[in-house]
């Protein structure tokens, strides 16, 4: 799978421009604040409908502008070739359409292009709050099986649901309002129920995935590291997770447990205490957690451990994704940069952005556009 074109109408700092792609390594160079992300970062949004940069819409939008349009053309494997047309209506429904045909939802684009991007962010996988760990396998996840967009959607709306119940039962008891109070318990064993059905769905496959995942990302360190350390990924629940439950069944029984035994803390908090958006992913080097402990360089080794895990995941279950490189380079002391450089470069479809050319190791050469004053020019 390899973009062939990408086209921007008020996407970003882009009033409108063209871009034609080949597949091999296209590296865009240009100095700081030209534009060079925006291009990469609106074909990871044709993937995952997410920025890495942003949590919504609207910054993706040009400043002025009342939505922005990003087109990007698939060479596929499997399929003829795709057109993916999305509109970004800040505030409002997006839209998209697929070979020039509107479809139901937007969601309905996910998985007809498969990227995964390496980015300075990246750091924050191994050094930052557990939200960051989850948001990784989610996104990994909806990648490889994109009706899992519509279980986490759905556990979402759930979640708000629930929480607003329990703000109110808290508010209830605290005025001493008991009859308000016990209606809302009555309420609340409803949405139990449905935190623990969504809940175990995603649950059960961030476990199936992480399994997967563990011996790539294990032998991606080793890969990055050069063999210098052992790396282990462990999912850490907010419910307790005896070896073998792992049915969505058995996990449904084991949320609603939990979600009764917290019940009294949950209604003092008036916040949601148990399920899969309190989880965590500890990530391991040796027998110590790398957050807190690892160095500065085996953090990154983590990270792009990660990515290329990822990588060798999508390309085994379904077609190669693209892999894009956004300012990670510059990032990287020699060796990373050397090891990163070596792996990624058979990949079928490759792009980087850099702020100098000097900053694309030599084993990445390949076409070059020039990004700067609103243009993306081939060099
Ligand atoms: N919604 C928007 N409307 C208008 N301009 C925007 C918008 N969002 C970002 N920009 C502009 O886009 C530019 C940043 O683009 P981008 O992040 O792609 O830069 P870059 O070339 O990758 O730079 P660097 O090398 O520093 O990472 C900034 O000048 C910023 O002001």
């Amino acid at each position: 799978m390899f973009v062939t074109a990408l086209g921007l109408l008020d996407f970003r700092s882009y009033p409108q421009v063209e871009v034609q792609l080949t597949p091999g390594v296209t590296a865009f160079v240009g100095p700081n604040g030209q534009g060079k992300t925006n291009l990469v970062e609106a074909i990871h949004y044709t993937a995952t409908l997410g920025s890495h940069r942003v949590a919504n819409d609207a910054p993706l939008v040009r400043a002025g502008a009342a939505r922005a349009i990003v087109r990007t053309e698939i060479h596929s494997d499997h399929d003829r070739d795709l057109v993916v047309e999305l509109e970004i209506n800040p505030g409002r429904a997006n839209r998209a359409r697929v070979n020039r045909s509107p479809v139901p939802r937007p969601r309905e684009v996910l998985g007809l292009l498969r990227t995964v991007l390496f980015a300075p962010e990246d750091l924050a996988l191994v050094k930052g709050d557990p939200s960051e760990r989850r948001r990784f396998l989610d996104e990994l996840l909806t990648l490889r099986t994109p009706r899992m967009a519509g279980v986490r959607q759905d556990y979402d709306r759930v979640l708000k649901q629930r929480n607003s119940l329990l703000r109110s039962a808290q508010q209830a008891r605290r005025q001493n309002r008991s009859s308000a109070a016990e209606a809302q318990l009555r309420t609340l064993e409803v949405w139990d129920s449905n935190l623990a059905r969504a809940g175990s769905e995603l649950l059960a496959t961030r476990l199936e995935l992480l399994e997967s995942l563990r011996p790539l990302v294990s032998s991606a360190y080793d890969a990055v590291a050069r063999g210098k350390g052992d790396a282990r990924l462990e999912y850490k629940s907010s419910v307790p997770l005896e070896p073998g439950v792992t049915s969505r069944e058995q996990l449904a029984a084991v949320l609603l447990d939990e979600v009764h035994q917290r019940r009294q803390d949950e209604l003092d908090r008036g916040v949601s205490l148990v399920g899969p958006h309190r989880d965590d992913v500890v990530l391991g080097l040796g027998d110590l957690p790398a957050k807190g402990y690892a160095s500065h360089g085996e953090s990154w080794s983590f990270a792009l451990a990660l990515r290329l895990a990822s990588y060798e995941l999508l390309k085994a279950d379904g077609g190669e994704p693209v892999l894009i490189l956004d300012d990670v380079f510059a990032e990287l002391d020699t060796s990373r940069r050397d090891r990163l450089a070596e792996l990624v470069a058979p990949a079928e479809q490759v792009l980087v952005t850099a702020a100098v050319g000097a900053d694309v190791p030599l084993e990445l050469s390949g076409a070059r556009f020039d990004v700067g004053d609103g243009t993306v020019l081939r060099a």
